[in-house]
């Protein structure tokens, strides 16, 4: 399906997005998710998931601020997704700072995401390969985690996004990249936490490599927009969630290459 017309069909489908995110992402996310025409929802209480994933049009799971509880939580979703055929996606934030965090990102990553997002560290990193990863920035190019990603998207069956100065996304045979957006945009936290919430909207909407395709677009076109009003990264945040809502299905084929 083309960006354009998953654009216009996730504003008429406005379809019900579980998020499973960190404390920081919670209310970026839900703003972002908001503007750009889904409907988010947090929920992260493991006696409430068996009942809410299966409601949902797809699920995102974010291991930001993990802890137990919520790890129980991201497990019993992701097998609840995979059970009912929802798309489910994958953001390992800064899992390569502890065991504790690696050993649960790779627990997720063996449930097969639809889509695997990270920066380039983080890519790097879930591949078994060295990175300059500095806890959830990336200290890595994107051009250097081509390769892993590859490798992860053949592994475990997902489409895999490299965010980035300019995005890279694989399915193991297919490549895209997306170019445009700001240099503002890593100096607004959870941007790309926010980003792996969109690409669970989408995919919600239509098949997964299309779909992380057109949530990278949005992002990139309104991050253009927004730099152009913004006097640094707080008016930036304002005009960015203004962009994404005033952001036409015709808008993104123009940063896809
Ligand atoms: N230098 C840049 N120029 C343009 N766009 C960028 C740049 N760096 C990041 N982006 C965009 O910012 C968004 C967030 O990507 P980023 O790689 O910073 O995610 P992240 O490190 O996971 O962020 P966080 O963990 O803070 O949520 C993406 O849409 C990406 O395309
Ligand atoms: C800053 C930060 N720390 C844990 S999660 C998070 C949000 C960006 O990933
Ligand atoms: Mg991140």
């Amino acid at each position: 399906m083309a960006p354009h017309d998953l654009l216009t069909a996730l504003r008429d489908q406005n379809p019900l997005v579980h998020c499973i995110t960190n404390y920081v992402a919670m209310n970026v996310a839900a703003n972002v998710v908001l503007a750009a025409g889904a409907s988010p929802a947090m929920v992260h209480a493991p006696e409430e998931i068996a009942e809410f994933t299966p409601v949902c049009g797809a699920l995102t799971i974010n291991i930001g601020t993990l802890s137990a509880p919520w790890q129980a939580s991201m497990v019993a979703a992701a097998t609840a997704a995979n059970a009912q055929n929802i798309p489910w996606v994958l953001d390992p934030v800064a899992h390569f700072i502890s065991d504790y965090r690696k050993r649960a990102a790779q627990l997720l990553l063996a449930q097969r995401p639809t889509i695997l997002r990270g920066n380039a560290s983080e890519i790097l990193a879930l591949a078994g390969e060295a990175g300059a990863g500095k806890g959830a920035d990336s200290g890595d190019s994107v051009e250097a985690a081509q390769g892993a990603a590859k490798s992860l998207a053949t592994q475990f069956g997902s489409v895999v996004a490299i965010t980035g100065p300019v995005d890279y996304l694989t399915d193991g045979t297919r490549e895209a990249q997306v170019s445009g957006g700001s240099p503002l945009m890593p100096q607004i936290t959870a941007l790309g936490c926010s980003q792996t919430a969109l690409m669970g909207a989408y995919a919600a909407t239509g098949p997964a490599f299309d779909a992380a395709l057109a949530a990278l677009a949005h992002f990139k076109v309104a991050g253009s927009a927004a730099a152009k009003r913004a006097e640094g990264p707080g008016s930036f945040q304002v005009h960015f969630l203004d962009a994404l809502a005033n952001t036409q299905p015709a808008d993104l084929a123009q940063v896809i290459g």
